[in-house]
């Protein structure tokens, strides 16, 4: 069994009735209380998929920007996003405040994996060695399997300046 906090809990793990007000609260209220945190536990999960789907299409915008050499901000896109992601929660009834800054947090993330993914394209070019990136904060995993280039998930070299112009 693992403990919570533990780097690899797995979900068979999770005690939805884990509570630091057992024993202290009218049982009918922590019954209440543990019937909602249900949909917030259904809630949670539906977020991490969510992000990693998220993840997954902005790891594929990284590999793209640096295949062809473009930077990994793109600070008219942010501001029309938080814009959009203002006004969408706004209407939601969702604080405004809140979404942009948890907007602005992921965005920051991705431009991280942005530039490691750039460093690795660049280590590609440099040592012809493929490592993977990781998107769970692993950091990096060589793949000696994977020395020829020719088969890389990069777009081809042709292919190279097509979304600049
Ligand atoms: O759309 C892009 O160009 C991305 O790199 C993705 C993304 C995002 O997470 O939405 C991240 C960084 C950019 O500054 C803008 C947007």
């Amino acid at each position: 069994m693992s403990e919570p906090g533990n780097d690899h809990l797995s979900v068979e793990d999770f005690d939805p009735a884990a509570s630091s007000l057992t024993g202290q609260v009218d049982p009918l209220v922590l019954a209440e209380l543990l019937s909602i945190r249900s949909s917030i536990d259904n809630f949670d999960a539906t977020l991490v998929y969510l992000l990693a789907e998220r993840f997954k299409a902005t790891q594929r915008v990284g590999i793209l920007k640096a295949a062809h050499q473009l930077p990994p901000a793109d600070p008219n896109r942010e501001k029309a996003q938080i814009h959009r992601l203002r006004a969408l929660a706004e209407s939601a009834h969702l604080d405004p405040a809140f979404a942009e800054k948890f907007m602005n947090f992921i965005i920051s993330e991705v431009i991280h994996h942005h530039q490691a993914i750039s460093q690795s394209h660049s280590e590609v070019a440099a040592t012809g060695v493929l490592p993977m990136v990781s998107l769970d904060g692993q950091g990096f995993v060589a793949s000696p399997a994977r020395t020829d280039l020719s088969s890389t998930e990069f777009p081809p070299a042709d292919d190279a300046g097509a979304h600049q112009k």
